[in-house]
C-alpha cells in the first residue's frame, strides 16, 4: 500500500499550512515532528479527508482518494488531538456508540469493543465511566477507537501529550503492537516521543518539509521525498537546529 501527496498545499487567507508536500508513505511507522503552528494537523485532516487541499491531491496505489469517497474512509483510523469523549459513557458503551457511527453491526461491535479494551489494557474498566479515567486511559480508549474499524492507515495527533512517562511507554508498546502492515503517522513537538518508536522522522516546519530520515528501526520500504534526507542519529540537536530559536 502506498499513500502519496502531490504538491499537497492548503492555504488559509494569505498563511500557508501546508506548502506543496510531496510524500510518499508505505508500511511502517512515520513521526512528523515540528513545533506549534508548523502545520502538522492540518497535513493529518488533509490526509483524512477531514479538509480539502487547496492545491495538489493525494493518492492511494496511485488513485486520487478524492474519488474513492467511502472506501478511502474504510481505511484510516484517525486519533484528533482533541477528542471527543463523552464522560457519562461508560468505556464499553462509548466504544460500541463509535463502532456504530462507524458502520459495524451489533454483534461486530460488541465482539470488536470487547477485544480492542483488552488490547489496550482497558479490559476490567468496561463498565467504568469515563469521568473517571487518567489522561493516560482516555487516550488508550481513544487508541482503541481509532482500530474499531480495522484500518490500514493511522493517523495520531500528539499521541503522547499530557501523558506521564509510564504512559509514553506504555503507548510505545501499544503502538508497536499493532503497526505490522499499516501505515502509521504520529505527530509530536516532543523528540524523544518519536525517536525510539518511528521508523522514518519527517520534519516540518512553515508547512514544509525540512528534513527525512530514517531512525534505527529502519523501514526498509519507506521513501519520502523532498526535505533534506539523512540518518535520524543526532535528532535533538536537528530538532533545535531547526525551531530552537522559537523554542527558547
Ligand atoms: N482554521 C484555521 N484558520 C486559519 N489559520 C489556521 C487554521 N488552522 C491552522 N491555522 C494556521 O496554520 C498553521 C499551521 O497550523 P497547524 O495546526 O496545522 O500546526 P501544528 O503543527 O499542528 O501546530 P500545533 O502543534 O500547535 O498543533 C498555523 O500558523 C495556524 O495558526
Amino acid at each position: 500500500m502506498q499513500l502519496q501527496t502531490k504538491q499537497l498545499t492548503k492555504k488559509y487567507g494569505d498563511k500557508t499550512a501546508v506548502n506543496h508536500l510531496n510524500l510518499i508513505f508505505s508500511n511502517g511507522i512515520y513521526g512528523l515532528l515540528g513545533a506549534n503552528g508548523a502545520g502538522k494537523t492540518t497535513l493529518m485532516r488533509l490526509l483524512c479527508g477531514l479538509q480539502k487541499p487547496t492545491e495538489g491531491e493525494i493518492l492511494l496505489n496511485g488513485k486520487p482518494v478524492s474519488q474513492m469517497g467511502a472506501a478511502f474512509a474504510g481505511l484510516l483510523g484517525y486519533l484528533p488531538q482533541q477528542f471527543p469523549y463523552y464522560p457519562d459513557f461508560t468505556a464499553g458503551e462509548y466504544l460500541r456508540y463509535m463502532a456504530a457511527v462507524k458502520g459495524l453491526g451489533r454483534e461486530e461491535a460488541q465482539k470488536r469493543s470487547g477485544e480492542l479494551l483488552s488490547a489496550v489494557g482497558l479490559g476490567r474498566k468496561e463498565g467504568e465511566k469515563i469521568r473517571r479515567f487518567s489522561g493516560g486511559m482516555k487516550q488508550r480508549l481513544g487508541i482503541a477507537q481509532a482500530l474499531l474499524n480495522d484500518p490500514k492507515i493511522l493517523i495520531f495527533d500528539e499521541p503522547t501529550a499530557g501523558l506521564d512517562p509510564k504512559e509514553r511507554i506504555r503507548f510505545r508498546s501499544l503502538l508497536h503492537s499493532f503497526a505490522e502492515n499499516k501505515i502509521v503517522l504520529l505527530s509530536t513537538h516532543i523528540v524523544s516521543d518519536v525517536e525510539n518508536t518511528a521508523d522514518i522522522i519527517l520534519m516540518m516546519k512553515d508547512g514544509k518539509l525540512v528534513y527525512t530520515g530514517r531512525t534505527d528501526r529502519t523501514a526498509e520500504s519507506a521513501r519520502c521525498i523532498g526535505g533534506q534526507a539523512g540518518a535520524a542519529d543526532n535528532l535533538e540537536k536537528l530538532y533545535l537546529y531547526y525551531f530552537g530559536e522559537e523554542e527558547a
